[in-house]
């Protein structure tokens, strides 16, 4: 049941959109595909569709072609934009998208999963921004997909809302659903992707699990309260950046070890000690910055 892109470019005109691109999706995985603006997201998407055919190389989903009606019944979407009737109720949408699958979830299921028991008799106009996008949810759901391709999907939902989707979400990754991600949100997604590809200019810059990426960037950011002036601070091994503010020292070293041990023999008081690595989102600027 493989889910791939071989080789694939797609050009517009002269826009070359996707460069001899290959990516693989794992059922059981939550894989993110991230990548600044016009990096090819949303045309590789639209590919594993089924919506466009590529210029060369192949898409392979759920092991055949995503524009055969027997593997796009399998595949679940929920777009940026969706163009949802306003006129039904979120029960009746739920209700009419089911109809469209072979083998749909109950519409009572679809509705659990995307939180919308409570407004389920509401007209689909009459929604929140957080509402419709867990009604965009349920209508990618309700047809039971194995294959799930998520677009920016929490924009606009409330805290709660997000934590209860990437709950639900977790459960169909359980199932062993392929689950595809794309978003602008890097903290998001470092929480809830086993794996993450970076696109740039159409092409693959970097691809691995949220700990492999951050891993390449070196370095840590600690932080502390002590007596110490910046000039001081300046002086210890290894910082590469130096700021202090009310008291609260910020570092910024490729080897924070080093530095907490000469810290510790100076035997400088301080307390309220924190080591971070580099986010996600730090290895993401890094990355796409030097292309
Ligand atoms: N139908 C089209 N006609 C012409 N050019 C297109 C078309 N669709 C996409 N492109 C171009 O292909 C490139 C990739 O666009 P794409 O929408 O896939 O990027 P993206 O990574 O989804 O960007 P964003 O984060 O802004 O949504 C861009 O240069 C875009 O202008």
């Amino acid at each position: 049941m493989t889910t791939a892109l071989h080789g694939v470019s797609k050009t517009f005109g002269p826009v070359a959109a996707l460069c001899d691109l290959t990516l693989e999706l794992r059922p059981g995985e939550l894989t993110a595909l991230l990548g600044p603006n016009g990096a090819g997201k949303t045309t590789a998407l639209s590919l594993l569709l089924g919506l466009a055919a590529p210029t060369s190389g192949r898409v392979e989903v759920l092991g055949g072609d995503p524009r055969r009606p027997e593997i796009r019944a399998r595949i679940g979407s929920m777009p940026q934009e969706s163009a949802i009737p306003t006129g039904l109720t979120v029960r009746e949408a739920v209700t009419l998208f089911a109809s469209f699958y072979p083998a749909p979830l109950s519409v009572d299921r679809a509705l659990a999963l995307a939180d919308l028991g409570s407004v389920a008799g509401r007209r689909a106009g009459q929604l929140s921004g957080g509402q419709k996008r867990r009604l965009a949810f349920a209508l990618a759901v309700v047809g039971n997909p194995d294959l799930l391709l998520i677009d920016e999907p929490t924009t606009g939902m409330d805290a709660a809302s997000r934590a209860a989707f990437w709950q639900a979400v977790g459960a169909l990754k359980a199932q062993g659903r392929t689950i595809l991600l794309t978003t602008h949100y890097l903290e998001e997604a470092e929480k809830v992707a086993d794996r993450v590809l970076i696109l740039s200019g159409g092409r693959m810059l970097a691809g691995g699990t949220p700990d492999h990426l951050r891993a390449g960037v070196r370095g840590a950011r600690v932080s502390f309260c002590s007596g110490l002036s910046l000039a001081q601070l300046r002086g210890l091994p290894g910082v590469t950046d130096a700021a202090l503010e009310n008291g609260r020292a910020e570092l910024h070293t490729d080897t924070p070890e080093d530095l907490l041990a000469a810290l510790v023999r100076s035997g400088t008081a301080f307390d309220e000690l924190e080591v971070t690595r580099a986010t996600l989102e730090e290895a993401y600027l890094r990355l796409t910055s030097a292309v």
